[in-house]
């Protein structure tokens, strides 16, 4: 599913030195499994991230998700790929305040083919995560929680095959980060690949695989280790 090799991401910073947050960094994701990401502060999470998305083409070595390879891609098919293999989720969520549920879990119709059951979709895709009661509902009116089902009902509307998340339990407290990390689970024995940047131990555990980003590369942490924290499936 995602086959990164010798991936080398620098930045300017504001006096025009060149900052390197990945340096020849090598990832390899099958499809279907479920990959926690982990690392201090500042240690590129959400680079990688923008870079497996297809939102940052500005890189040396090679990037291939979904059988795409994303470097080189202009804008439009970038946005295509982006539609089409993959889902966001965000810690913030990131919904539009005015719109419904429902409404929000319709947005990428907006941006590709609308298809004469979209509604249909989006409602069905709102019942898997558990809100189809609360589909007419303005994020305003939902817990933290349930607005990050709404998001991820979202992330899925384009159908996409890996689900690519930034802290996604960050802004929930314990049970309700715990209710999400259990619909990723869910997700993830249904056939979709995840991929979560978190700095969350029950994230984490409940991963198949943790990687470290440390100095700009990925290191496998050893399994042992996380049986001890009792959640891997
Ligand atoms: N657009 C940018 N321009 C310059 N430097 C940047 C830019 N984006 C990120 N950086 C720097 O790159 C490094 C990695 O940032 P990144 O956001 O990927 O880290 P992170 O691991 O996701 O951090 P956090 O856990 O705090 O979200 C940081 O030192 C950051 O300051």
């Amino acid at each position: 599913m995602i086959h990164a090799r010798d991936v080398t991401k620098e930045y300017l910073d504001g006096d025009g030195t060149r900052v390197r947050v990945l340096d020849g960094m090598t990832l390899d994701v099958e499809a279907g499994d479920f990959v926690a990401v982990v690392g201090p502060s500042g240690s590129g999470k959400s680079t990688l991230l923008h870079l497996l998305g297809g939102l940052d083409v500005d890189y040396r070595g090679e990037v291939k998700v979904g059988g795409v390879t994303l470097g080189g891609l202009k804008d439009k098919d970038l946005a295509r790929f982006r539609n089409t293999h993959v889902g966001f989720v965000f810690q913030s969520f990131h919904l539009i305040p005015n719109l419904s549920a429902l409404e929000n879990v319709l947005l990428p119709s907006y941006f590709g083919p609308r298809t004469p059951d979209a509604i249909k979709r989006a409602e069905a895709l709102l019942e898997r995560v558990g809100l189809g009661a609360k589909k007419d509902r303005a994020p305003v009116r939902l817990s933290g929680g349930e607005r990050q089902r709404v998001a991820i009902a979202r992330a899925l509307y384009g159908g996409p095959r890996l689900l690519l998340c930034d802290e996604p339990t960050g802004n929930l407290d314990a049970t309700t980060g715990d209710g999400v990390i259990q619909l990723f689970r869910e997700l993830h024995r249904e056939g979709l690949t995840v991929l979560a940047v978190t700095h969350e131990e029950r994230m984490s555990a409940a991963a198949r695989r943790v990687l470290r980003l440390k100095e700009g590369k990925l290191v496998e942490e050893p399994a042992p280790e996380r049986a001890t924290l009792g959640g891997a499936p």
